[in-house]
């Protein structure tokens, strides 16, 4: 069976903070407010996987009320969701990802942070697509008040994916 999964994230700019974005530190003058780090493009695709195996939300798995997620690298959050997926014997097939922010430039961070998460999932990295856009200065994104993620995944059950991988060394599929 096939799975997808969609979520938005977004935090406020907060001085005296750094900026994260995918696991990848971010030259800023700004970083993100937040419980944990505050790495807004980890927590939209963690919502999105979650979503696509059905299990509710980061903040229900790591609620902003308790300690142990006080500053906490988002990273160490995407391995336990990725426990999660593997739990509900699914595989992470892709993921695609999109920050708005007028600034940082993003685009030369692309490969470290494709890198980052592909590393943390343990999957080829040609399975996950970054991208920034700015929102043309409207909003509060435009505004420079905050950024925003998106994040689309898509998950396949462990059983078929192993099939198409057998198919795949077999040469019947690509
Ligand atoms: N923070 C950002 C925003 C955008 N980019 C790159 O610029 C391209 C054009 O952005 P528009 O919002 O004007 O469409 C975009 O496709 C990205 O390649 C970026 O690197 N960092
Ligand atoms: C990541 C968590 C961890 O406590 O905290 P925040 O960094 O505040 O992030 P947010 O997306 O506002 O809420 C989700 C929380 O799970």
């Amino acid at each position: 069976m096939f799975k997808v999964g969609f979520a938005y994230d977004s935090h406020r700019f907060a001085k005296d903070r750094k900026l994260f974005l995918g696991g990848v530190k971010i030259n800023s003058d700004y970083g993100l407010q937040g419980h944990s780090d505050a790495d807004v493009l980890l927590h939209a695709l963690m919502d999105a996987l979650l979503g696509a195996i059905g299990s509710g939300d980061i903040g229900t798995h790591f609620p902003d009320d308790e300690a142990q997620y006080k500053n906490i690298s988002s990273l160490k959050l995407l391995s336990e969701v990725k426990q999660e997926v593997e739990k509900k014997k699914f595989v992470v097939n892709n993921c695609d990802l999109v920050v708005v922010a007028e600034k940082p430039k993003l685009k030369p961070y692309r490969d470290r942070i494709v890198s980052s998460i592909a590393g943390n999932l343990g999957i080829d990295k040609n399975r996950i697509n970054f991208k920034a856009t700015t929102n043309e200065k409207m909003g509060f994104t435009g505004r420079e008040e905050g950024m925003a993620a998106f994040a689309v995944v898509s998950v396949v059950e462990s059983k078929l994916w192993q099939f198409f991988e057998t198919l795949k060394m077999e040469g019947s599929i690509k």
